[in-house]
């Protein structure tokens, strides 16, 4: 597809299938979180669109795609020159130590901070053109669902269908059945009806990880979503991203420790000082970082790969 027709197609908010007939290159999926896709997106799959699984990964699809970034808050930088690739079907985990720039390099991807140099795309569209916005979910780090806000698990879960569904559209039955799947996948369905503020702090972090699930994103990016965070809710988290990622999702997180997310995580990317010292396997915990009292809030030393904390 040209580049003049690919921002055609995106002015024109083309659904995600019908930009997959034309590119070829998108990967639709059967269900989504256990929710069927519409008929536009059944498509015929070509070689590239086979189940991510059965496609080497370097051979997928390009979701997020991060060349040289620069970012700098005032006049201190804080990302230098950061390259990251994450393909279809990848759990790429973010590590590193406290202020090491993770969570800047997540508000890059997603244009939330400005770029003093390089650049970025979202599924091969620079981010500057890049509309398709109910594509991706987001969970920010350590922001409270319920804060203030009188609303019902439900009804923060049903507000992650507003991207997909357009604010003046009134919810039909797949929202609501996208909403309860969500709920299912993280293990909330009993409190549906419950004020968020009436939760749990990692019910609460449940709660916005289900608001994500329920707008069926292809790629989830996730800010710490197991930070202070009771076991349950790490376990139903963990369960949530596995049927996620086994229905060909793509997800891309930051976390300071993986706990039971461990297992699904199939590259780690390591940050320290604004730069990316690591990319590849998830690195084995060593020393002191593997006990279970380590509580990571000091920078690390240079005999080690900065910023690694994996408990
Ligand atoms: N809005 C901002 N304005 C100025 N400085 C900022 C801003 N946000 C972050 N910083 C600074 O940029 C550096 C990187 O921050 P960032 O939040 O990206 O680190 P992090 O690796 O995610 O840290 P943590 O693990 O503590 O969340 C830190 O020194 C932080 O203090």
């Amino acid at each position: 597809m040209s580049e003049h027709l690919r921002v055609d197609a995106e002015e024109r908010r083309v659904t995600v299938g019908e930009q997959a007939r034309a590119t070829g290159n998108s990967t639709p999926r059967a269900t989504v979180n256990g929710t069927p896709r519409t008929a536009v997106d059944e498509l015929p799959r070509t070689a590239v669109d086979a189940t991510p699984d059965t496609v080497p990964v370097e051979s997928r699809r390009t979701v997020v795609g991060v060349d040289r970034a620069v970012v700098s808050y005032g006049d201190r930088r804080v990302l230098r020159s950061v390259s990251l690739r994450v393909r279809t079907g990848e759990v790429v985990a973010v590590l590193g130590a406290n202020g090491s720039g993770k969570s800047t390099l997540i508000r890059a991807v997603l244009g939330l901070v400005p770029l003093g140099g390089g650049s970025v795309e979202l599924f091969g569209t620079p981010l500057r053109r890049f509309r398709q916005w109910a594509r991706l979910g987001y969970v920010p780090q350590r922001l409270g669902a319920g804060s203030g806000v009188p609303a019902t698990v439900a009804e923060v879960v049903a507000a992650g269908r507003l991207a997909r569904r357009g604010f003046l559209r009134p919810s039909g039955a797949a929202d609501r059945t996208a909403v309860a799947n969500a709920l299912h996948a993280v293990g909330l369905s009993d409190r549906a009806a419950d004020p968020v503020s009436t939760l749990s702090g990692g019910q609460q972090q449940r709660t916005l990880i289900a608001r994500a699930l329920a707008g069926q994103p292809e790629l989830l990016i996730l800010d710490e979503p197991t930070a202070g965070v009771d076991a349950a809710s790490q376990e139903a988290f963990a369960g949530a991203l596995r049927n996620f990622v086994a229905d060909g999702g793509t997800v891309l997180l930051v976390a300071h420790e993986l706990g039971p997310l461990a297992p699904l995580i199939s590259r780690a990317v390591v940050v320290a000082q604004g730069e990316i010292v690591h990319d590849g396997a998830v690195p084995e915990p060593a020393g002191h970082h593997a006990d279970t009292d380590h509580d990571h809030v000091h920078p690390h030393g240079p005999e080690e790969l900065p910023g690694l904390c994996i408990k």
